[in-house]
């Protein structure tokens, strides 16, 4: 019998490797942007360059074919979303905090093309201090989409809040219940 094509496709699954009750670096191992263990990711790779403190990047090279289309040929917006705050997110390990996105702002410039070597990055922009001078929660970054010449396809600016790991271990027992 032929494959009625007018119909949804609900045949993916949660891969059976996800089930059970993980810790969080196994949960990291299954980040949609970067876990090598998720079978459906990006599998994203960063480079990051701490050279300069204040400006510090990460950079990932990376190339999707049509299981992340949005407009033909192009990649899907929400895909595009999901790069570009994985490329942001990448920013706080090497400013050693552990940090969630709380606001992101995206320009779409350019459709961005699947089957293309693209060029994904990340910058740190600031971290404002508190009233009292101590170093504050708050931390800007923003994101690139680029060609491999420099022209720039899609930005973003994100601010990601620093919480405290235990925190994070609660919240998401807490999603499990
Ligand atoms: C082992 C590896 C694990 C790795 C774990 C990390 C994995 C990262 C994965 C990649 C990144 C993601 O996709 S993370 C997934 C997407 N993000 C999320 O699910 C986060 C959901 N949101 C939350 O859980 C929460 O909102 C938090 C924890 C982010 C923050 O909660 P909170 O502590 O209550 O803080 P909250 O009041 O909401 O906001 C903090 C401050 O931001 C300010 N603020 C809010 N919006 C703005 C704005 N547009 N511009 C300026 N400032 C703003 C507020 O006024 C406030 O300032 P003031 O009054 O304090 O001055």
């Amino acid at each position: 019998m032929s494959k009625d094509t007018t119909l949804p496709d609900n045949a993916r699954h949660t891969p059976i490797s996800m089930d059970g009750n993980p810790t969080i670096d196994e949960r990291a191992n299954h980040c949609f942007g970067c876990g090598p263990a998720n079978p459906q990711g990006l599998h994203l790779h960063f480079t990051t360059d701490t050279s300069n403190p204040q400006a510090i990047t990460a950079t990932c090279h990376f190339q999707l074919d049509r299981m992340h289309e949005g407009p033909p040929g192009h990649i899907h917006g929400g895909i595009v979303a999901a790069l570009l705050d994985e490329a942001m997110s990448k920013l706080n390990r090497p400013l050693n905090v552990l940090a969630m996105t709380r606001h992101m702002e995206i320009d779409y410039l350019r459709p961005v093309p699947l089957y293309k070597p693209l060029v994904l990055i990340g910058r740190h922009l600031s971290r404002p201090a508190k009233a009292d001078g101590t170093p504050g929660r708050k931390f800007f970054h923003q994101g690139e989409i680029q060609l491999p010449d420099g022209t720039v396809l899609a930005r973003s600016k994100g601010l990601f809040i620093a919480i405290d790991e235990k925190l994070l271990a609660a919240g998401l027992a807490q999603t499990e219940t």
